[in-house]
Parts: structure tokens; C-alpha cells; sequence
């Protein structure tokens, strides 16, 4: 209208009023952009809130979502929005144009369509090979030691850099694709303006439109173009996000196999522990069996040592006790209720185990001690440390109890760990203590100390200890044989000594192996563990080629 009011009318009246149409519309305009990048920021500073928590798990990811989309999604309603209003206008000035104009959409659509989806796919396949590449160098500097120890640095890096050429070759791809959108949306808009001018010029040659009008409706066409390329190109980032979405929403929607919803927090937890007729398999190898109708009893006050070769399912059966999986068929009963019927939270502060190679977090030794309780005074701390044999190296560390332990507590030696793990255990008071070959990492002396220790705490609790060294196990009240799946034996030592099965056998073994050790690399002083003299004949006895090969 205002270039009608100059060119055509030749009057300041009439451009006067579009101008001023102009200039409000313009205000307005401003404040709605201001308003708009203000509710977006808002929104999506809340979105990365509400992806805190599981942004270190995936941080690429839920990053690339939040930040893909927040800036794409943002551009692409403005564009949508202005897109859909410049054609309504475009319509009311001449709708023959807008025909011609709308001639060029489904083929923009089509090639936008094949393109976001081939786009989405490849962006998968990146996140993927990322992922994978990641895992590579994460492992490859969270084992560095292992790594240096057999001189494979250069193999590490290779199969990191494999990884990372997938990537690249997958990147390459994505770079094709968005060349040839570009070219192909830069010639369709092209295209379109030729047949608008070809087309516009002949209605106003015709006088079927003015010129004004057709000037107005090239300027709106061009703004129109602006907006689609906008909204194409916004397309791909929205596309990428959607993508690494998919992924992160695979994580965020995964159920887990085995559900803690138990209600269960009776006031009073004895640790009877019964395991009746327990058939277990793992979850990634469903077809093989590896506890095959297990059932044994363990009783407050009392200790039973689980023995048994190798692999043969020793630490499957302290899983199920600890309610990581559930059994497929049979069922593991704390004080005749099902594990699994129990709060996790409250399960876990009257069940506690000490691994045999335990995972100290990168926090204080304090703070590693009273992990899952936080709320305990320092007084527990120190407590439980005393009674692990920890509180006298703790005191001896540059910061005491407030020393950091280092990732994996990477800082402190084996034993300290272990004595740290102990107290970690000890500070909950647990009713049921289990020890997955708890003080193989402490030289003997410590060792007889943390040992003491733990003999005070069993004698009120039920505990279960897995032990290679039969040592530890000689004075348990009941020892249970694992052997294949199968508890092949169990009952005190001196009787199954005498009965002269696996475990005589496995005695046998660790006897004549340490008899042997000590005559050729240490004749005089006496075997780490001592030995009745009746042991030592009864083992003998019971020496038999076949099982000499298997142990
Ligand atoms: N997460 C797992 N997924 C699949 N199979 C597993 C898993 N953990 C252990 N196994 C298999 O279960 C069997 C029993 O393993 P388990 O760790 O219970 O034996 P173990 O008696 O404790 O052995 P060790 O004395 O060597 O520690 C082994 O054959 C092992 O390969």
C-alpha cells in the first residue's frame, strides 16, 4: 500500500497510513521476539535442570538433545509462524500467485522428509560409534596401569582411532546429505521466484494486478523463502536432537529385570537366611543353569564358609542374597520372607557385604565410610574404622578422616582399601554380614586383627564367608562345598575331613601345595595357617589323581 500511495496515487496520505500501520506493528513485533527469548530460555534452562540427573550417564547425549533442540526448536516455531502468516497474506493479495507458489511445496516436502529421516538415522549411527569410541578411551584411562604393565598403548590407541574413523566416515555422509538438501532447496526456491516474476509480470502487463501489489508480493515471497530455508536447515539440528532423543529416551524408558519395590521394614530382622531349592540363571546366559535346586540355612550366631573350585557359583549365591537378581526357581528367604519383599533401603542397612575387591568412591575416607549412611555422627566413623583396623592408618593420612581416597580409591593400597570396606560395612550394624574373601588383601597381622574384629561382630550376627584360603574357614560352625551349581557337601570341618569327599580333597590340596611352597622357597618358617598334624594325614588320605587335576 505504501508503494501504491507513491508510485500510483502519488500522495502522502496514503503513504503516511501504512507507514504508520508499519512502525506499530514493528513495536509489537519487538516486544513479541523479547517475550519469546525469554519463555524459551526459561523452558529450556528448566529442561537441563530436569536432565541433571542423568547427565553424567549420558552427558553427549541429554547435552546434545538440550541443546539442539532448545535453539532449533525456538528458530523453527518462529519460522513456522511467520511462514504461515506471510502465506495468508500472500493469498489475500493474489491467490493466482499463491497457486504457482504453493506448484513448488510437495516437492520441498518430499525432499525434506527423505532427507530428516535419512538424517535422523545417521545421527543414530554417530551417537552409536561416539558411544563406542567413548568406551574405548574410558576404559582404556580408567585401566591406564594395566594398560602401561603390558606395553599396549599403541594398540589402544589404534582401536580408539578405528572407532573414531567409523565416526568420521559416518560424519562424512551426514556432510553429502546436507550439501545436496542445500542444493536442492537453493534451486526449488529459485525456480519458484523465476515462475512468480514470469507469471506476476504477466498479470500486471494484462492489469490484472497493480505493480505495487506484485512488488509486495516478491518482498513477501522472499521473506517466505527466508523462512523456509530457516525452518530446512533448523530441520537438520531438530532432526539430530530428535535422534540422540530417541537414544536418550531408550535409556530413560528401560524397565529394570528385576524390580526393588518391596514394602517390607519389619522392626525386628533376626538373618535367618534359608535358600530352598534355587535354580538361578544369569539374565545375559538364560540356558545356562548356574545354581541347580540349591537349599542350605544360615543361622544368627553362627559362620558358614562357602568353598568350592572355581566358577562354581559361590558368588551367585551371595547375588541372590544380596537381591541383584532374583532366582528363576526356588526362593531365598530372609527370616521365611522372599528377599526381594523387603524396602531395598532398609534390606541393605541389615545386610552388608565386603567384596574381595572392594570399590572405594573418589570422596574422604569419612565420606567412604558412612556411604548410604549419611546421617552418622563421627563418632560411628571413627567406631567402625577402629574396628575394621583402619582408624590408625586413617589418623596417619595427611587430612586424617577427611583425606581424599582418589577414583576407585586409587590412593590407598589394597589392604587399606579392604580395611576402609570393612568399616563401611561395620558402621551399619548389620544383622547379616557377608565376606567375599574380606581380609585377603591384609598382610597377617592386620589380618588377625581385622580378623578378631569380625570374630566379636559374629557371634550376634549371621555371617557368610566365601573363602578360597581353607584357613579362614576351618573354625566356621558349617561350611557348605559349591560345586558345579550344586552343594556337593556341607557341615564343620573335622567332619567333613573325615568323610573324605571334595572338601578333604580341596584341603589336601591347598595342604600338599603349601608344604610343597614352604620346602622349596621358605624351608624353615612355618605355613601361613597351622596345621593339626591329623589334617595333614587325613588329606593324604584321600589323594586322588583325578581331583589333584581339577584343583
Ligand atoms: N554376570 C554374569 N553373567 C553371566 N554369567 C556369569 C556372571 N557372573 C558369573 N557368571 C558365571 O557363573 C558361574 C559361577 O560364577 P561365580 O562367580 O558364582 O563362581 P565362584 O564360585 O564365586 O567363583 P570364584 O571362586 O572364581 O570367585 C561362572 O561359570 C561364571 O562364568
Amino acid at each position: 500500500r505504501a508503494i501504491d500511495g507513491i508510485v500510483i496515487q502519488k500522495s502522502m496520505d496514503h503513504f503516511a497510513k501504512p507507514l504508520i500501520t508499519l512502525t506499530v506493528l514493528a513495536l509489537v513485533s519487538s516486544i513479541a521476539t523479547g517475550f519469546r527469548g525469554g519463555v524459551f530460555s526459561v523452558t529450556f534452562l528448566s529442561m537441563v535442570y530436569l536432565t541433571g540427573d542423568i547427565i553424567s550417564r549420558l552427558t553427549s547425549d541429554t547435552t546434545q538433545v538440550s541443546d539442539l533442540i532448545s535453539q532449533n526448536v525456538n528458530l523453527f516455531l518462529r519460522s513456522f509462524v511467520k511462514a504461515v502468516g506471510i502465506f495468508i497474506f500472500m493469498f489475500g493479495m493474489s491467490w493466482k500467485l499463491s497457486v504457482v507458489t504453493i506448484m513448488g511445496f510437495p516437492y520441498i516436502a518430499v525432499v525434506s522428509k527423505l532427507y530428516g529421516e535419512y538424517y535422523k538415522k545417521l545421527t543414530k549411527e554417530v551417537q552409536t560409534a561416539l558411544a563406542q569410541a567413548n568406551k574405548v578411551a574410558e576404559e582404556t584411562i580408567s585401566a591406564m596401569r594395566t594398560v602401561r604393565s603390558f606395553a599396549n598403548e599403541d594398540q589402544e590407541a589404534d582401536s580408539y582411532y578405528s572407532r573414531l574413523q567409523e565416526m568420521f566416515v559416518l560424519n562424512k555422509k551426514q556432510a553429502v546429505a546436507y550439501a545436496c538438501f542445500m542444493w536442492s532447496s537453493y534451486i526449488s526456491e529459485l525456480a519458484l521466484q523465476v515462475a512468480i516474476l514470469y507469471y506476476g509480470g504477466h498479470l500486471v502487463v494484462t492489469n490484472q494486478m497493480s505493480g505495487g501489489t506484485l512488488i509486495s508480493f516478491v518482498i513477501y515471497e522472499l521473506e517466505l523463502g527466508e523462512a523456509l530455508e530457516s525452518i530446512s536447515s533448523v530441520y537438520t539440528g531438530l532432526m539430530q536432537g530428535v535422534g540422540a532423543a530417541e537414544k536418550v529416551f531408550e535409556y530413560i524408558d528401560r524397565k529394570p529385570k528385576h524390580i526393588l519395590d518391596g514394602q517390607q521394614a519389619p522392626e525386628t530382622f533376626e538373618g535367618q537366611v534359608e535358600f530352598k531349592n534355587v535354580t538361578f540363571a544369569y539374565p545375559t546366559r538364560p540356558e545356562m543353569d548356574i545354581l541347580k535346586n540349591v537349599s542350605f540355612n544360615l543361622r544368627p550366631g553362627q559362620v558358614t564358609a562357602l568353598v568350592g573350585p572355581s566358577g562354581g557359583g559361590k558368588s551367585s549365591c551371595v547375588c541372590l542374597l544380596e537381591n541383584f537378581y532374583a532366582p528363576q526357581q526356588g526362593h531365598v528367604l530372609v527370616d521365611g520372607q522372599p528377599v526381594n519383599s523387603y524396602q531395598h533401603k532398609y534390606y541393605h542397612s541389615k545386610v552388608a557385604l565386603v567384596s574381595q575387591e572392594p570399590v572405594l568412591f573418589a570422596r574422604t575416607v569419612q565420606m567412604n565410610i558412612s556411604y548410604g549412611v549419611p546421617e552418622a555422627p563421627m563418632e560411628a566413623v571413627i567406631r567402625a574404622a577402629i574396628n575394621g583396623n583402619a582408624h590408625d592408618f586413617i589418623t596417619g593420612l595427611s587430612k586424617g578422616y577427611e583425606t581424599g581416597v582418589g577414583e576407585k580409591g586409587a590412593q590407598l593400597s589394597g589392604g587399606q582399601k579392604q580395611r576402609v570396606a570393612i568399616a563401611r560395612a561395620l558402621i551399619r550394624n548389620p544383622r547379616i554380614l557377608i565376606l567375599d574373601e574380606a581380609t585377603s588383601a591384609l598382610d597377617s597381622e592386620s589380618e588377625y586383627i581385622v580378623q578378631q574384629a569380625l570374630n566379636n561382630l559374629m557371634r550376634e550376627h549371621t555371617v557368610l564367608v566365601i573363602a578360597h584360603r581353607l584357613s579362614t574357614v576351618e573354625r566356621a560352625d558349617n561350611i557348605l562345598v559349591i560345586d558345579k551349581g550344586c552343594v556337593a557337601e556341607q557341615g564343620p570341618h573335622a567332619e567333613l575331613m573325615a568323610r573324605g569327599g571334595l572338601y578333604c580333597k580341596l584341603v589336601q590340596r591347598q595342604i600338599l601345595g603349601t608344604v610343597i611352597d614352604a620346602d622349596v622357597h621358605n624351608p624353615s618358617p612355618a605355613p601361613p595357617w597351622k596345621l593339626k598334624e591329623g589334617d595333614k594325614e587325613s588329606a593324604e588320605d584321600c589323594s586322588d589323581t583325578e581331583n589333584e587335576a581339577r584343583y
